[in-house]
């Protein structure tokens, strides 16, 4: 178990020196070996995958289990304080740093291997105003018409998210080019449901295959998984509804993998949780892949 954890280990270093040299920037090894340990110390009682449950364990930092669940306001009240430190120190990163990250998390996407052989996936259409790690290089590489190097095999199909209400619900549309997108009220583009012709687009949800990847946006991830959001809930919900539904249908589950600048990387034990917060199987950081999940050990490995 150990031997084939530190050969996988070894081969992700491997990767990731791989990844760092395309994007130019400089591997740091330590964020592998630390998410190899912190997943180990997380899946002791899952062995295939965090639960929201062992995150709050974790986070009560004691020995006893099921822990004291704290009180859920003053997690929420936590997350509020926590999100508007983020977003000050978002707001401030210098727009040098921020352009060199961008380019940095999106190469080490397109050269991933769990990238390069996904057939369908969900992404976010990046917010400038809202500081987001940037998705347009991946969405055009994405988008491409004809694909790049001609090889129709590969071409992936993109769905992307569409606020339903403030009930955190969201669909995810297909769409097969950017001139299908409109500016939502939060500026943030977004699908509408029927295309130019009038046909409904594809809802994910409705979809007769499963997508392999979704890409996550966030205001702040830890190594272990955690992830919070901008405090709509509408990740979680969806995330835990595709879970649901892969698992009735016997589908492989997704990889959720966050993209994320350097700063947005916390400690173990900042970043509060609710059991209702889906953890994640992977980050990017302009430093590497930082696989969590073992299924992100194994796709990051194949
Ligand atoms: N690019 C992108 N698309 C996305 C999301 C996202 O986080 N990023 N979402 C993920 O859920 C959904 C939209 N949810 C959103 C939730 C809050 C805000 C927002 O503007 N928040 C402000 C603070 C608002 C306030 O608290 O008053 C902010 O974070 O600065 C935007 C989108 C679906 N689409
Ligand atoms: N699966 C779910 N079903 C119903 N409500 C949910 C679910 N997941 C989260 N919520 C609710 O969404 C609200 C916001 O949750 P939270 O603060 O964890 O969001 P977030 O992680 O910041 O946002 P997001 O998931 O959109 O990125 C909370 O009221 C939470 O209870």
């Amino acid at each position: 178990m150990w031997t084939s954890a530190l050969r996988q280990e070894a081969k992700v270093v491997a990767l990731i020196t791989q990844a760092c040299a395309y994007s130019n920037s400089t591997p740091t090894p330590l964020t592998v070996t630390s998410s190899l340990n912190y997943y180990n110390k997380l899946t002791s009682n899952h062995p295939t995958f965090i639960s929201p449950r062992s995150f709050v364990s974790i986070m009560n930092n004691n020995s006893t289990y099921p822990p004291e669940q704290p009180h859920l306001d003053s997690i929420f009240k936590q997350k509020r304080v926590l999100r508007s430190k983020v977003r000050q120190t978002l707001k401030s990163m210098d727009p040098s740093l921020r352009s060199h990250e961008d380019n940095a998390i999106q190469n080490i996407v397109l050269e991933a291997p769990w990238f390069k052989s996904c057939q369908r996936l969900c992404a976010y259409i990046s917010c400038t105003a809202l500081r987001e790690v940037s998705t347009s290089k991946l969405l055009s590489e994405i988008l491409q018409t004809p694909p790049k190097d001609g090889d129709v095999e590969m071409v992936k199909k993109l769905y992307v998210p569409r606020v339903e209400d403030k009930n955190c619900n969201m669909r995810m549309f297909h769409i097969s080019s950017v001139d299908d997108l409109i500016a939502n009220s939060m500026n943030i583009l977004e699908p509408a449901p029927v295309d130019a012709d009038g046909n409904e687009r594809e809802d994910v949800l409705q979809a007769n295959e499963p997508v392999d990847l979704l890409l996550l946006p966030g205001l702040a991830f830890d190594r272990s998984g955690r992830r919070m959001g901008r405090g709509g809930g509408y990740y979680d919900t969806f995330l835990k509804k595709y879970q649901e539904l892969a698992k009735e249908r016997n589908w492989r589950q997704p990889l959720f993998v966050a993209l994320s600048y350097s700063l947005q990387i916390m400690d173990e034990g900042i970043i509060p949780v609710t059991p209702t917060d889906v953890p994640v199987d992977a980050l990017v950081s302009p430093s590497g892949v930082i696989p969590i999940s073992q299924a992100a050990f194994d796709r990051c490995t194949k």
